[in-house]
């Protein structure tokens, strides 16, 4: 199996319960909701993306080979010396497109508590041990358990109630980052004031301005 990885860099997790914790970055390319391009995002099934995740050229990217290249990878952005267990948040593009067990096992052989962010509409394969989804309106969601779930708001569309019931620890409404940022952080702070099950993901790194 060869991994195209776009970029892959160390910081903090900035959505989410695990928001503030130090984690390598690793963005897989390519995704099944947009081809990434500008000009088919308004025809494309998630329109809202804000991510860069074509090609393998960004910061630490690359084709990687073998999962353990890639874990060796991975590992080498983590600092040495310190406590703290070692967290990799794999993301992208659809991480779930690309992660299999090889890659799992040689990211636990060396010490790593995986997470993933998905879209939700793949299986995840077993092992795993942060599972975040992000729903996306028009995009049929076969993850329907995990750690938490995590809500671009709003999409008129996914009401936050669709998900309530479903077998998540954790219900996030992250306000939708675009020229209406604020209206969409209002709005979701409204929300999770009348319905206390959510609680607001502020995309912390875009607020201090770290990667
Ligand atoms: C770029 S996606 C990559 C992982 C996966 N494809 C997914 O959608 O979950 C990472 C996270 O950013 C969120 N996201 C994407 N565009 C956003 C935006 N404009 N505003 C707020 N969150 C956004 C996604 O919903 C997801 O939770
Ligand atoms: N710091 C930081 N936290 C993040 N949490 C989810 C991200 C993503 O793009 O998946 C992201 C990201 O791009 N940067
Ligand atoms: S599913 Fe995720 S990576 Fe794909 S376009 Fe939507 S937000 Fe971006
Ligand atoms: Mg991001």
């Amino acid at each position: 199996m060869t991994y195209a990885v776009k970029e892959m860099f160390y910081t903090l997790q900035g959505e989410g319960a695990q928001a503030g914790r130090a984690s390598v970055f690793c963005r897989f390319a390519g995704c099944n909701l947009w081809n990434g391009r500008e000009e088919d995002r308004t025809s494309a099934v998630c329109t809202f993306c804000d991510t860069d995740f074509i090609g393998t050229d960004g910061e630490g990217g690359g084709k990687f080979s073998t999962a353990e290249e890639l874990a060796d990878s991975i590992a080498s952005k983590w600092p040495t010396g310190g406590a703290g267990k070692p967290y990799v948040v794999c993301t992208g593009g659809e991480p779930l497109l690309q992660i299999d067990p090889a890659l799992i096992d040689a990211l636990h052989a060396r010490g790593f508590e995986i997470a993933v962010e998905t879209n939700g509409t793949q299986p995840a394969p077993a092992g795993l041990d942060w599972i975040c989804v992000s729903p996306k309106a028009d995009a049929e969601m076969v993850l329907t358990h995990g750690h938490e779930l995590k809500l671009v708001f709003p999409q008129p569309l996914a009401r936050p109630e669709r998900f309530e019931a479903m077998g998540f620890q954790h219900f996030f409404l992250q306000p939708m980052d675009s020229i209406l940022k604020a209206q969409h952080t209002r709005e979701a702070v409204a929300y999770c004031m009348a319905h206390p099950q959510w609680r607001l993901s502020v995309q912390m790194h875009k607020v201090i301005g770290i990667a």
